[in-house]
């Protein structure tokens, strides 16, 4: 059997262990059918050849057809082969459900469970075994996370990074700093995966000349194209959806649409038109899936459809790379993507609805043939696919650099400007935005990473909001257990379901939780009220909030509690060693038994309540409103904003002009307030500044010193 084979310093232990594992799976039947599936994907017949090239270089760039078999079947192969040499394998991925159900997958496929031999790791979650996993599928983010612990990612023997050619920030940082680690480890071998059209573009950044084509697709997949372009792509793609499932035969559907409110929209249209099936018609199951669903919602979305009846899977961009949707056999493409876009001039990121690239959609067309023969329904013609842009711009040429420089000071590297890029940001990009950085005091004036940095980079937040939180607990620490409130909510969208037709405006709802002239605070004394709520579902009715979203906030705050206690642990300790002087050799064990330490203790229910009581970060019920403010306004100060006389608010460190958002509880104010702190800019035809706070003069003077 080739997993016995593959692995062992001790035969025994390891057939003992998968024997105990295929018992507790019962599934015998299932593994044997899945090493039927296995040898019949189009990789499998390059598998030797793969190998070979893999053993004698420390560098592979791989690219094959989508669906033959990359992501599931070479690491497999690796271990196999022994060539995980005791370590781990490290296989990153763009996107958190992409990691986690090609772990289950690749788990099946080795007769193991999740959190043993395969695990995978994603932010404020994770699986893994540290004495047994040999397989880690992990998001890009977190590789990226234990490269400012452990430069040289000691834990390792091969890692691979899947899907390179999407160019995300993450994955373009940790190829630049792989190519470093590659001169210093010697004997670690990198992969990159990705499509054709990329391969010579790493190659050459890596100097290497390892190309591995793998032939092959799965199966054939049909392309169909609009005869003329749509109006209204809503509109098109119900159409469709409905279409395929009374004219085509069996199989799911999968249809990619732009965003969180799109697809609830679509839901509701698809409700509605479902109510009217004739009786006869075959079930049709509407599921989504989109990055702020909690995963254990997006998983539905992989699940087996019931026999005779059909599932439909509305989904943002995060089911376009690398997953395998259980019975997806048409997909639905519109051709539109919601993408992030910085304007350096104007200082600000805006988020946009863009055509798709070529590749985008050969991907999202080749999440059809997995299983069998598939249709793809692209929903624009012909000429308009033949002028898409070949691929996207890469992230780190349209976004604010903030975050990545953080990060690269944090790792220790010093010259973040001579730093060699696959493609190098633009000059204004950097200065930008290690002004940015300097005046929230995380780099100083020789930008060197500051402590408050340091701190910074620990947070799994951007630069803004660990700035945020940090800033507010030095002014006031009794203000953090809603300042942990207030962050939460604003990494979470659409809190609120208003249905069509119901006689209520948001502003109705917010005025029910109204606190202080503040967004910000009006939300939190709604996250804390459900928190309190008895019966939670009926609280949600009641109030039209999204019950999906707002126990998401509850959880990011549970994670950015436990991260924020972490940080108030590691300085008392540091006190603690400096007070007491320990010897140095004790001191940098401590150090290293730090991390460990901590995560142990926080394990431990008491530790964390003590804590929690300690330094008050649990959710209060009484909301001190002035302390908040006081925060905010610092902590936020980047974002201020001043009243002009015709209505409109100047954002001061840009100079742009816009107005208060009509979802504001601030948009009805009169007067308007001369001073505000706002949390975004959304630009459509005007530009409007949402989640507002207003705030006072004194504060403000402080700001524009
Ligand atoms: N969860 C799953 N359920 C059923 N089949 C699966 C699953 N995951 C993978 N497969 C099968 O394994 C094949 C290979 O998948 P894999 O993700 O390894 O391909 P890939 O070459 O990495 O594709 P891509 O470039 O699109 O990520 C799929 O085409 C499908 O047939």
């Amino acid at each position: 059997m080739e997993i016995e084979k593959s692995q062992s310093p001790n035969k025994n232990t390891v057939k003992q262990q998968v024997s105990v594992e295929r018992n507790k799976n019962g599934n015998q039947g299932l593994f044997s059918k899945l090493q039927k599936e296995r040898k019949n994907l189009p990789i499998f017949k390059h598998r030797q050849g793969l190998l070979d090239k893999i053993k004698s270089n420390q560098i592979s760039v791989i690219a094959g057809e989508t669906g033959c078999g990359k992501t599931t079947q070479i690491p497999q192969y690796l271990i196999e082969e022994g060539l995980n040499k005791n370590r781990m394998i490290a296989v990153t991925q763009p996107r958190r459900v992409a990691a986690i159900t090609i772990a289950q997958r690749v788990a099946q496929e080795m007769n193991t469970t999740v959190g043993n031999k395969v695990g995978y790791s994603v932010r404020f979650e994770e699986a893994v075994d540290k004495n047994n996993t040999k397989l880690l599928y992990m998001t890009d983010g977190m590789l990226l996370r234990e490269t400012i612990v452990d430069p040289n990612l000691s834990r390792f023997s091969i890692i691979v990074i899947d899907e390179a050619h999407e160019r995300t920030i993450n994955s373009d940082l940790l190829i630049s700093l792989l190519k470093q680690l590659s001169e210093r480890r010697k004997d670690l071998k990198i992969i990159i995966m990705s499509a054709t059209i990329e391969t010579e573009k790493f190659a050459n950044f890596f100097e290497t000349e390892n190309i591995i084509y793998l032939e092959g697709r799965c199966h054939p997949i049909e392309v169909f194209y609009s005869k003329k372009p749509h109006a209204d792509y809503l509109d098109a793609a119900l159409n469709t959806i409905l279409q395929i499932h009374f004219e085509e035969q069996d199989g799911d559907i999968l249809c990619f649409l732009v965003g969180q409110e799109d697809i609830e929209d679509m839901q509701q249209m698809l409700e509605e038109k479902i109510e009217l099936f004739p009786k006869e018609a075959k079930k049709l199951n509407i599921c989504t899936l989109y990055a702020a669903l909690p995963s254990h919602l997006q998983l539905l979305a992989f699940e087996k459809s019931q026999e005779g009846e059909r599932k439909v899977v509305l989904s943002t961009n995060i089911a376009e790379t690398s997953v395998t949707i259980d019975g997806i056999k048409y997909v639905v493409d519109p051709g539109l993507v919601k993408t992030r876009k910085y304007n350096p001039n104007k200082l600000i990121e805006m988020l946009l609805v863009v055509p798709v690239s070529k590749s985008s959609a050969m991907q999202r067309a080749g999440r059809a043939g997995r299983q069998s023969a598939g249709k793809c329904f692209r929903l624009y013609t012909k000429y308009t696919h033949d002028t898409l842009a070949e691929f996207m711009l890469p992230e780190i040429l349209r976004s604010n650099l903030s975050t990545v420089i953080l990060q690269m000071k944090a790792i220790g590297i010093k010259d973040v400007k001579g730093f060699q890029f696959i493609d190098r940001p633009h000059e204004d990009q950097f200065i930008e935005s290690i002004e940015n950085l300097q005046q929230m005091n995380a780099l100083d004036a020789n930008e060197n990473i500051t402590l408050h940095g340091k701190e910074m980079a620990e947070l799994p937040l951007e630069p803004i909001y660990a700035h945020f939180m940090l800033v507010a607990f030095a002014t006031n620490p009794n203000s953090i257990s809603v300042v942990l409130s207030a962050i939460s909510l604003m990494q979470v969208e659409n809190l609120f379901f208003i249905p069509k037709g119901a006689k209520i405006s948001l502003l109705d709802v917010l005025l029910r939780f109204q606190l202080g002239n503040s967004d910000q605070l009006t939300k939190v004394n709604m996250l804390h009220q459900y928190y309190l709520a008895k019966n939670k579902k009926s609280f949600c009715k009641e109030n039209f909030i999204n019950q999906k979203n707002i126990k998401k906030a509850l959880e990011v705050r549970q994670q950015l509690e436990n991260y924020f206690l972490d940080i108030l642990k590691k300085r008392s300790k540091k006190n603690q060693k400096q007070n007491t002087k320990v010897a140095q050799n004790q001191a940098n064990a401590l150090q290293q038994s730090e991390e460990q330490q901590i995560q142990e203790e926080l394990a431990k229910g008491n530790t964390l309540k003590k804590l929690q009581e300690e330094h008050k970060t649990a959710i209060q019920q009484e909301i001190n409103t002035e302390e908040f403010v006081s925060c905010i306004a610092k902590g936020l100060s980047v974002k201020a904003a001043k009243l002009n006389n015709d209505g409109t608010y100047t954002i001061i460190r840009s100079n742009i002009q816009a107005y208060i958002h009509p979802e504001s509880l601030l948009f009805y104010s009169k007067p308007k307030p001369e001073y505000i702190i706002f949390n975004e800019v959304v630009s459509t035809i005007k530009t409007y500044l949402r989640d507002i706070t207003e705030i006072q003069f004194s504060d403000f003077k402080e700001i524009s010193k």
